[in-house]
Formats: structure tokens, sequence, C-alpha cells
């Protein structure tokens, strides 16, 4: 565990960049720190390695003071990735994941033989080993900065707006590409952004800092959207944090109908039984799901696709959230959702109300684990 205590940070020109901060970032798990420019997100992570030194304060790992061991040790067990990757521009991909393991003393083939193998943990073709860095795409970069931070297996990553500047889509897929690795690795995170839907969506836990660098809040994303501690942490919050939170809550326990299938090439009339839902829900032959036709308008034989009304994006039971379950049914005008297996396959049917009994019921299960707590 890294434990920060009581520190306080002033740069020499009287700047109190952080201020009395203490936060117990557990092992093995995302903390994001997030807060508006300036709140002290850089300085505190870069105390962590020591490039700044605290001006009172303290910071253990496992319980021992960091300036206990030298410098050089401390940052070996810490990875370290920042916004642009800041990769050895005359260095191709492969020797720049080399760098640190080099350093160490290890020989060429090995460490060369470790890149490759981090190369294709973090996304990366082989092909792009004998490249240099201006030669890769923004993302691509930013893939090779994570694994030349993993390439001396540190316990500890420390990542400074990582993935700031890249466009939306890639950011979306290196976010989701560090919580694959990180599921494998399991390293003690340190994640700064100012990108408060990167620390919902990628924090086990999420410190929100004001400017000053004091902290507001330090809680669990689902917490801090359920529970913001004053009215400075829910505006940064921003809008729709009821909708925002339903992604906390699993589907697995929602009560599907199995409506009334039926396969486009089908005999409708024949299939057109009464079902919980008022529409049928017709499928390919691979019970894909293509639409959701009303009774009268599939008339017997062949079904045509063209009269079916939108299903929505279906959702998986189990892997999916409820916020998801409920984006899908919100999207058909049926107001019915469609669940699928992993292969996309219809495997039944929801309606709003049964997701909007389903939230209810999440919530009271949240307010029965507060109550909980708060007895003991
Ligand atoms: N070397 C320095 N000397 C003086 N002041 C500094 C120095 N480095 C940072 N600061 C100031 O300390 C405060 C916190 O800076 P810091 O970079 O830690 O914030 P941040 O939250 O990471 O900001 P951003 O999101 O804009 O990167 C700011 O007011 C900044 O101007």
């Amino acid at each position: 565990m890294i434990r920060i205590e009581s520190v306080t940070k002033r740069y020499p020109d009287g700047t109190v960049a952080v201020d009395h901060l203490s936060l117990e970032i557990p092992d093995r798990a995302i903390t994001v720190l997030v807060g508006p420019s300036g709140c002290g997100k850089t300085t505190t992570l870069r105390m962590i390695n020591r490039m700044v030194e605290p001006s009172e304060g303290s910071i253990l790992l496992d319980g021992r003071d960091i300036r206990q061991q030298p410098v050089d040790t401390l940052r070996r067990s810490m990875g370290y990735v920042i916004q642009n990757a800041g990769l050895f521009q005359h260095r191709t991909i492969v020797d720049n994941i080399a760098t640190v393991p080099r350093l160490l003393g290890w020989g060429k083939q090995k460490a060369r033989a470790r890149a490759a193998e981090l190369m294709e943990r973090v996304g990366l073709d082989s092909a792009l080993a004998k490249r240099y860095p201006y030669q890769l795409s923004g993302g691509q970069q930013q893939r090779v900065g994570v694994a030349r931070a993993l390439a001396a297996d540190p316990p500890v990553l420390l990542m400074d707006e990582p993935f700031s500047a890249v466009d939306p889509v890639v950011r979306k897929g290196l976010q989701d590409e560090l919580l694959r690795l990180q599921d494998e690795l399991g390293k003690t995170i340190v994640f700064v952004t100012h990108d408060i839907d990167e620390a919902i969506k990628l924090g086990t836990m999420v410190a929100v800092l004001r400017t000053g660098g004091r902290l507001a809040q330090f809680a669990p994303p689902a917490e801090l959207l359920s529970a913001p501690a004053d009215p400075f942490v829910e505006d940064f919050l921003g809008a729709d944090r009821g909708i925002r939170r339903l992604s906390f809550f699993p589907s697995g326990d929602l009560e599907l109908q199995t409506a009334p299938l039926v396969a486009v090439d089908a005999d409708a009339k024949r299939l057109a039984a009464p079902g919980p839902a008022p529409y049928l829900l017709v499928t390919d032959h691979d019970g894909k799901p293509l639409g959701w036709g009303a009774p009268d308008d599939l008339t017997a034989g062949r079904i045509d696709p063209a009269l079916l009304l939108p299903y929505g994006r279906p959702f998986v039971p189990g892997k999916d959230s409820l916020r998801t379950a409920l984006d899908g049914a919100v999207l058909s005008p049926t107001g019915w959702a469609v669940a699928v297996d992993g292969e996309g396959r219809a495997v039944g049917v929801v309606s709003q109300q049964v997701i909007g009994e389903a939230i209810r019921d999440a919530h009271g299960r949240v307010a029965d684990r507060a109550g909980v707590e708060a007895a003991r």
C-alpha cells in the first residue's frame, strides 16, 4: 500500500500545490487522482516517485518511508507513463521498451525478448518493433509507453494523463486495454486525469482534488455518483449522475422473458401466439435479432425485414450493466430491451418497467448496505 500522510508541497515561489493531503492507495487496484487544472495532481504523482520532494508530511510504501531507500531503487519499482508517451525518438520501438531492462544489466537478447513479449501484451503488432516513434500513431506510441513502463515488471505504475493526447475513439480503446491488462497483471496503479468520465471508468478508488491541492472526496466511483461530498464534487461530476451510476448495477438479475421469437422466414401466423411483449422479436436463422414486428403486420410466410421496428442496442446479461439494458429499452420504440448471449443470439427480452423495478431494488440494496455499515 502507498500511504500519503498529510503531505504538503510548497514550491519555492510560494505556490501551495498540495495541502495536507492524506490518502491510502490500495494495492493491485487503480486509484485515480482527478480534479481541475492546477489542483496538484501531477505534483502528488511525482512525489510518489520522488521527482518532487514534499515540503511536509511523508509517503510510505508498504509501511516504509520512501526516503529510506535510494531514489533509483524506488523508481525501478515504479513504472511511469506520461502524456505523449515521452519515447526516445532516436531509438526503435523494441529498444525503447527494452530501456529499463538494459539499464538493469539484462543482456540484449533477453531484453529484446521481453520487449517483444510486452508488445504483444499491449496489443502492438510485432512488425512495428523496428520502427521509430515518429512512424507510429499517437495511440500506438501510448501503448509503447505503457509497455516500456511495464518492462521491468514493477509493482507500481504511475500514469500521468497517459491518454489525453489521443482522439476519443483511440482513447476508449486504450482505456479498455488498460482494464484488460490490469485484470491480468494486478499492478498498483495511480492514474492522473482531469477527465471525470475516465476516472469513473478506470478507478477502483477516485480521489477528487480541488484547487489548492486539497482532497474533496476519496471514494469508489459508484459512491461518488450517488453521494458527492459537497457542491464542488457534485458540479465536477457533471450531469446525468443517476443514469451514469446505473453502470455499476449488474444486469444479471434481470428477469428475462422469452418473447415469441420468430425466424425471419418462418410462418409468422403460426408463431404469433400472444406473449409478454406486444411484439414479436424477429431473428435471423442464427437467432440474432433483426427487429420487432407487430403481430398484425406479420402476415403468413416470409417476414419483410423492412416492416420491423428497431430493437435498440442489445445487452449481455451478467456482462453489461443496467445502464446498457435501459439504453436498449429506451432506444426501441417498443420499450423492450433485447438480451443476447456472447455470440449475439437473442436469449430473452425485458421491458422498461421490469428494468425500472430492478433499478429500485438495486437502490434499496445500496441503501440497506449503507444502513448496515452506519450501524456498525
Ligand atoms: N515547479 C513549479 N514551481 C512553481 N509552481 C509550480 C511548479 N509546478 C507546478 N506548480 C504549480 O502548482 C500547482 C499544481 O500544479 P500541478 O501540475 O501539480 O497540477 P495539475 O493538477 O497536475 O494540473 P494540470 O491538470 O493542469 O496538469 C499549479 O498552480 C502549478 O502552477
